[in-house]
């Protein structure tokens, strides 16, 4: 923390070089820190000197993943690190605190602080403030670096009297915010850390419970606002969040790869980023089904559908049981049969649990009546004596006292069971009435089989037609719509036997912990740790100690050994049953509700931010209604903040989106463009076999125009509707083309509007926007989503009339 003091006027340049000397301060303690964390990971931590040579053992292990940790958190902040400085008022002595803001705490050598973490509550004002309401500050101040470079400040002056002479003589620079949406686009979304807005910081900022709904239309930073929300939840909870993670939720790989930069930017590097498509650990689904399945697959009735596949899996034969053993026909009766599967689903368990109680009655009721079929085989030649009804009185007795016993004791049924269950006949037979499943395989064996379909179907209220959608050749890739079918299934079958090893792995983390906390209790209680003198009456203590210290960290070897020092996001992302600390769902109008199903059981506290725009929902699966997909999880508990301003696409572009809203959502308010830069948009009509010829020249030409339009840098899309998307690919062969990794970083892309979502380029053509609205399920939202990805100029290409819906155009 600065206090200022009334000094000299200074020059601009003046207030430069200070403000360099104050940054250089901070990148050299940043030096110092990263310094330090690679000490540490290369030789362990520094000793505390207290003779404590377990307590040092058995630290060293967790400090080294510490300082891992702190290292990447050191490193991802590099850029722009100090980007802010706020200026309270002046009071009577003259005298005002000034507070540097940037991405991470740092203190100097006396502890003092140098900068303070955006997410503090001391920084708070430098996101707050506005000219009618200013608090107590005096003026904010922004800090543009290049590299370690401060290159330029932009002042905002909330009270002139309350800056010394000095701090007057230095206002500077323009509106912060301005100049950067000005910049051109990289294909990689930045951090907006020094110019979140006030509506925006109420987002961040709200509490962790609950379910936090940001509606808001394109642009108007609904993405970027959640991940400063998961970077400030993290900081806030750090304790709960960084043991249970956080969850982020996209559209697609694309744009996952978009956002992927801004947490590392702001001194996060574990949290988790995954599609729907891969919210089910084995499965990486990319693949979309038509819009008729996905609506189909994406609706409730699919849980009773894979309900009723499971139920399906459970079979009593009317007819009983009969398997060959050893050349005798061992049966169970229809009755017994019924009985035995009604008993194992009546256990509170899934299937595949459930199976091993109804695996053991099988084969318990196979093994007595393989007695029973001996014994009555053994009672041939006593069955003639006794109808001759000369039976001797020796015999009577034998007869009587067996007649008590049962047929096989607790350890010869034992035996026979085990003797059973190595039979391949008697395997093959119960596996077949109740078979061990993994989800892959129910859903395979389900849609591959439309007898089976038509066998459950109705049960979950599908129409014979439905039931045939369904049915498709066993092999055919995962859709994402079968994500949530996958998890579905996974809930209700429980996991394999090869459970155990995930099993093992936890019992190895649960006693490494315990060890630890006990080796650390017992260290401490003993205060051996503070003298390192054995002394006579400590030694059983200490032994106790040494082993336990031992134990600890052969078990943390062995989980290193494992692998199993993962982040907690990636220990998260492989286990399906992972309970995360928060969710953010971005571009959620687009999940189904079978998708959000899924989701919701991630985050059994339901504590959630859901981020999107009814008005763009292209799924036709989607939301119509934040109430439609919510309230069956936080009925009447959820919130909704609305964003209402559009920092992406300039006024003349969003006159002709507000247009397309007017159609598509008339209930919906366009969001306020703050951008009054760039041409108007234009329309150009190309006869429909002139595409080809066109397009290369006009891409080039808006190529060349946003390369001189100042940014230097830039990105242009072509949007293309399904039926024109060949052509255009053709006419393009140098562009990248669909949602792959390498588009982002390809200076034209050619992407369907679907793929397109969330993300931005300076320069866009839609191409056929006929075909983009007949080819949007819900009549125009594709359309929508198009026109506003531009955030500088926008070009329509046409060949019949342009849609009454773009005149604004013309
Ligand atoms: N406070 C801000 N300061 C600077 N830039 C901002 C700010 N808020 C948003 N932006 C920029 O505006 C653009 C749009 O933001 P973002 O992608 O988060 O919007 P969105 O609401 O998610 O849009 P869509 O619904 O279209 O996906 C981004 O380039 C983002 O960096």
């Amino acid at each position: 923390m600065e206090t200022r003091q009334a000094d000299d006027v200074k020059s601009p340049e003046a207030a430069l070089r200070e403000e360099q000397d104050y940054v250089s301060r901070v990148y050299d303690r940043l030096d110092r820190e990263r310094a330090e964390a690679e000490r540490t990971l290369r030789e362990g931590p520094a000793s505390t000197g207290g003779g404590g040579v377990f307590q040092a053992r058995l630290e060293r292990a967790v400090a080294t993943d510490e300082a891992a940790r702190h290292l990447d958190r050191l490193t991802g902040v590099e850029r722009g690190l100090c980007f802010g400085r706020i200026d309270h008022r002046a009071d009577g002595d003259g005298r005002g605190d000034t507070f540097y803001i940037g991405r991470i705490g740092l203190r100097d050598e006396h502890r003092e602080p140098l900068l303070i973490d955006w997410r503090a509550t001391a920084a708070r004002p430098f996101y707050t403030a506005t000219p009618t309401s200013p608090g107590t500050l005096a003026r904010r101040r922004h800090l543009h670096l290049r590299l370690r470079e401060v290159v330029r400040l932009d002042d905002e002056v909330f009270d002139l009297d309350g800056l010394t002479a000095a701090d007057q003589s230095t206002i500077v620079g323009e509106a912060a915010l301005l100049a950067t949406l000005r910049r051109g686009r990289t294909g990689r979304m930045s951090d907006v850390v020094a110019t979140i807005q006030e509506e925006q910081d109420q987002v961040i900022r709200a509490g962790l419970p609950g379910v936090l709904v940001v509606q808001g239309g394109p642009g108007t930073g609904k993405t970027v606002a959640a991940l400063h929300r998961a970077a400030y939840l993290l900081y806030t909870h750090r304790d709960v969040l960084e043991r249970r993670g956080v969850l982020v939720v996209g559209p697609n790989a694309t744009f996952l790869r978009y956002i992927e930069q801004v947490l590392p930017g702001l001194g996060e590097t574990d949290v988790a980023l995954a599609t729907v498509g891969e919210l089910f650990p084995g499965v990486r689904a990319t693949a979309a089904e038509s819009p008729e399945i996905a609506v189909l697959k994406g609706d409730l009735r699919m849980a009773s559908l894979v309900d009723a596949a499971v139920r399906d899996r459970q079979r009593a034969p009317e007819e009983g049981v009969e398997v060959e053993s050893d050349g005798m026909d061992l049966r169970v009766d229809p009755a017994t049969t019924l009985e035995i599967r009604d008993r194992a689903r009546a256990l509170r368990a899934p299937h595949n649990r459930q199976r091993r109680l109804f695996v053991h009655e099988m084969l318990q009721a196979l093994a007595v009546n393989r007695a029973e079929q001996y014994d009555q085989m053994t009672d041939e030649p006593l069955q003639e004596i006794l109808d001759s009804g000369n039976v001797p009185q020796w015999l009577q007795e034998l007869l009587d006292e067996a007649e008590e016993q049962p047929l096989l004791d607790g350890a010869e049924l034992k035996l026979a069971k085990e003797a059973l269950w190595q039979e391949p006949a008697v395997r093959e037979t119960i596996d077949g009435l109740w078979p061990e499943l993994t989800p892959q395989q129910l859903l395979t064996d389900l849609f591959g089989d439309p007898e089976a379909l038509r066998r459950v179907g109705p049960e979950a209220g599908l129409s014979p037609a439905e039931q045939a959608a369904l049915v498709r050749p066993a092999g055919t890739e995962w859709t994402v719509s079968d994500v949530p079918l996958l998890d579905e299934a996974a809930e209700l079958l429980g996991a394999l036997d090869d459970s155990a090893e995930r099993a093992r792995r936890r019992a190895v983390e649960r006693e490494r912990e315990a060890e630890e906390l006990y080796a650390r209790e017992v260290i401490q209680s003993t205060g051996i740790e503070q003298t390192g003198i054995p002394e006579i009456d400590q030694l059983d203590v200490r032994e106790l100690a040494e082993r336990h210290v031992e134990d600890a960290l052969e078990l943390a070897e062995r989980q290193h050994d494992d692998g199993l020092r993962l982040t907690t996001a990636q220990r998260a992302a492989s286990d399906r049953e992972w309970a995360y600390g928060h969710v953010i769902v971005d571009e959620a109008q687009e999940l189904s509700e079978m998708a959000w199903r899924t989701v919701m059981r991630k985050v059994p506290t339901r504590s959630l931010t859901v981020v999107g725009d009814i008005a763009q929902t292209g799924n036709p699966a989607g939301a119509r209604s934040w109430g439609q997909m919510l309230d069956r999880y936080v009925s009447g508990r959820w919130r909704e903040q609305r964003l209402m301003v559009n920092y992406r696409t300039p006024a003349a572009i969003m006159k002709v989106a507000a247009d397309v809203l007017a159609t598509v959502a008339p209930d919906q308010i366009p969001p306020e463009p703050v951008r009054d830069d760039g041409p108007p948009p234009v329309a150009v009509r190309l006869p429909a076999g002139r595409i080809t010829a066109e397009l290369p020249d006009l891409v080039a030409a808006e190529l060349a125009e946003i390369e001189t339009g100042g940014a230097g840098e830039g990105r242009l899309a072509v949007i293309a509707s399904g039926a024109a998307h060949g052509a255009v690919r053709a006419a393009l062969p140098g562009a990248e083309a669909g949602a792959t990794p390498e588009a982002l970083d390809s200076p034209v892309v050619v992407l369907t509007a679907e793929e397109s979502k969330g993300l931005e380029f300076d320069s866009v053509i839609v191409v056929d926007p006929h075909g983009v609205l007949a080819e949007s399920p819900r009549g125009g939202q594709d359309l929508y989503v198009a026109i506003t990805r531009a955030t500088r100029r926008l070009t329509v290409v046409h060949h019949d009339e342009l849609p009454a819906l773009l005149s604004a155009i013309a």
